[in-house]
């Protein structure tokens, strides 16, 4: 079992980068004795471009509050949140709402003491609601600023790559699908008409890996039979985001990753689509471009569920 937070050696390899970019970066996990936080932190361990690790659990301590001390200490650069209860066949992920929503919010109110100006990446459940959560309790604080506080729904561009690529015959790493709206069934919204390399599939195809990437999280729930949900490949999708988010920080032009944040992009206030990260957290916001008949037809679906779970979060904060 992970301590509660454990500190690790700068890596080697960091010291050959260009002074003029940013070589310290800090990355927290909260939630790191868990099934996707274990792996996660390994992966992140692994890379050059991690300078120092801190892993962050509530396992064997006395309470949330005065586990978090220790975060004020640790200051970072990012924060990576797969803090909380996975779902059961079953249940859908606002069903988690009732356990992860204080969870997030709690440590959502860590962050805005500890490391106000840190990049915030929210894999806990259901992310529809656990983002609006985190942004109302930093904006509580007097420290939110939503260029810097991301759901990540990397995992389901990663699946759709996956997916697409085994249909087309294509290697999934050449494959690049934008995915956007929320993380939640027909909140998932995969742009195949976007898809690069282009594909082409019939309209039932189209329907049918739709449906797969929007459900791809129960099958792994149905699959594990009991035992939680997807870990292994959260972890690894995980990794890829904050690893972006660090490439970005470091000034590489050019990072592009989709993710579930405070947008202006349609009627709902919190959308996922590409955004070009920066120094600073989202530098572009980069839309989501021409959709098809099929597309919008997506949209109209998604939106009134996507607004819901919001008015949920956002409630959930502000009522409490
Ligand atoms: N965004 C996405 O695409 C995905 C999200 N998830 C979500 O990620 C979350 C975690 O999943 P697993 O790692 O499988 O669960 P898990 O139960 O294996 O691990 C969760 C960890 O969070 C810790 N924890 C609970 N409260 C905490 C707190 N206040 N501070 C720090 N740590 C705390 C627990 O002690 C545990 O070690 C779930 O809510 C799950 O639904 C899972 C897969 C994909
Ligand atoms: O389905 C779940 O509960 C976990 C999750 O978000 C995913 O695998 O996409």
């Amino acid at each position: 079992m992970l301590s509660r937070v454990l500190k690790v050696a700068a890596q080697q390899g960091v010291k050959s980068f260009s002074t003029s970019q940013q070589n310290n970066v800090k990355v927290v996990v909260c939630g790191a004795s868990g099934g996707i936080g274990q792996p996660l932190s390994l992966l992140l361990k692994n890379s050059p471009l991690v300078s120092e690790l801190s892993l962050y659990d509530i396992v064997h301590t006395p309470g949330v509050a005065a586990d978090l001390s220790h975060i004020d200490t640790a200051n970072a650069d990012i924060v990576i949140i797969p803090a909380g209860v996975p779902r059961k066949p079953g249940m859908t992920r606002d069903d988690l709402f009732n356990t992860n929503a204080s969870i997030v919010r709690d440590l959502a109110a860590g962050c805005a003491k500890a490391c106000p100006k840190a990049l915030i990446g929210i894999i806990s459940n259901p992310v529809n609601s656990t983002v609006p959560i985190a942004c109302e309790t930093l904006a509580k604080a007097g420290v939110l600023d939503p260029k810097r506080v991301f759901g990540v729904s990397t995992l389901d561009v990663v699946r759709a790559n996956a997916f697409i690529g085994e249909a087309a015959g294509v290697d999934p790493q050449q494959v690049n699908l934008p995915v956007i709206g929320g993380h939640s069934g027909v909140t998932i919204m995969p742009l195949l008409s976007q898809c690069k390399p282009a594909v082409n599939f019939s309209q039932d195809k189209i329907k049918a890996l739709t449906e797969r990437i929007q459900e791809a999280g129960t099958e792994v729930v149905k699959a594990k039979a009991g035992a939680g949900s997807a870990t292994l490949s959260m972890a690894y999708a995980g990794a890829r985001f904050a690893i972006s988010l660090i490439r970005a920080m470091r000034g590489e032009s050019n990072i592009i990753e989709c993710a579930y944040v405070r947008s202006d992009v349609t009627e709902a206030k919190y959308f996922a689509t590409p955004l070009i990260l920066g120094k600073n957290g989202i530098e572009k916001n980069l839309g989501y471009g021409t959709l098809n008949a099929f597309e919008q037809e997506l949209l109209a679906n998604a939106l009134p569920e996507l607004k819901k779970n919001i008015q949920k979060g956002e409630d959930f904060v502000n009522k409490n």
